[in-house]
């Protein structure tokens, strides 16, 4: 039976941080994203994980978009990647530019992909290294799924990218869309967060449902914000579900936040800067 989330069971998917903690405790994440046309996306999300209390995030763009990036904010640690789109070439050289002790990390935003085995190695080889991995936007394609079946990989898809994956649009209806996803999750054995008005986060087995309310939330850039929220509480709490759920009801907090300021007029960054407001109430240090 799908489970409405409340403030009450996200407190316990976010976990508390240690007093005498250092510096990359506390989370690493990459940032796998951005094209000529997308620049803001992967910053959207590198921004959004370092707001979800994330130590440090590198944001691995594509050199034509690098020093644009570079200059939107001192908070980013950019990694360049050859070529304007993902090839094999670039996600191999990536891959030996990545720092070794990752995290957690999320692809696909903004991402234009040239080459279908540039993204199936840079899933094999980041889930070989324990990295947990959201795949979003451009990296939501039927051909990943047999790098991802069984691994520690959540799914981000709007119902869009989840017709493109999987073959079937999910029902507006709810238990309907319920049954599709969970489906979905449990034959391909992923986390899949669809996202919508009603935001449904499945393993197939345990079902969490993240009504918004919230019509402000259809302008470009929320899903990227969420995406590094994923990446971001991933880091922390090593559960697909959990840190799936969580980030879905921060960014739907913060996105209440930001339409009771700006109604109908937000945009993404709005939500960056609601999280910490929002995050705050689930601060816990020991
Ligand atoms: N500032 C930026 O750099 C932004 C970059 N973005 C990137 O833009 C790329 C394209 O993103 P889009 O989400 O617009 O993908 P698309 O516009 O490619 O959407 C994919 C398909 O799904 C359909 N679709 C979208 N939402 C749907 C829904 N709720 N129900 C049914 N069908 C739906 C669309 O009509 C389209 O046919 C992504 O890589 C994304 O990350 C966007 O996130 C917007 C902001
Ligand atoms: N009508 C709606 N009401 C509330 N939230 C919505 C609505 N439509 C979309 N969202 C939320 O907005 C985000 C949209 O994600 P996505 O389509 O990937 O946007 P983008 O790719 O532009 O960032 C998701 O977090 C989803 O939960
Ligand atoms: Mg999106």
């Amino acid at each position: 039976m799908a489970q409405r989330l409340q403030a009450s069971s996200v407190k316990k998917f976010i976990p508390p941080r240690k007093r005498d903690s250092r510096k990359g405790d506390n989370g690493k994440v990459a940032v796998i994203g951005g094209s000529y046309m997308y620049h803001g996306a992967p910053v959207l999300s590198s921004l959004a994980a370092l707001r979800s209390g994330t130590d440090l995030v590198y944001t691995c763009v594509p050199k034509v978009i690098s020093e644009s990036v570079r200059a939107i904010s001192p908070n980013l640690i950019v990694i360049p990647m050859v070529d304007y789109k993902l090839t094999r070439g670039s996600a191999n050289k990536l891959l030996g530019q990545l720092p070794p002790d990752l995290d957690s990390a999320t692809i696909g935003m903004g991402l234009s992909i040239a080459d279908e085995e540039g993204l199936k190695n840079i899933v094999t080889s980041l889930s070989s290294q324990n990295v947990m991995l959201s795949l979003d936007a451009s990296a939501l394609v039927k051909y990943i799924l047999p790098s991802v079946s069984g691994k520690k990989v959540v799914l981000t898809p709007h119902a869009g990218e989840f017709k493109r994956m999987f073959g079937e649009m999910p029902p507006a209806a709810t238990t309907p869309r319920v049954k599709m996803v969970e489906k979905a999750a449990k034959e391909n054995s992923v986390v899949i967060l669809l996202k919508g008005s009603t935001d449904v986060i499945t393993d197939g087995q345990r079902t969490f449902l993240n009504p918004k309310n919230l019509a402000s939330m259809t302008v470009g850039g929320t899903g990227d914000v969420l995406s590094g929220l994923v990446a971001g509480l991933l880091a922390k709490n090593h559960n697909l579900l959990e840190s799936s759920a969580a980030a879905s009801f921060v960014n739907g907090l913060a996105g209440k936040t930001s339409q009771r300021k700006n109604g109908l007029h937000i945009v993404a960054t709005d939500l960056i800067d609601a999280i910490p407001a929002v995050m705050k109430l689930f601060d816990r240090v020991i």
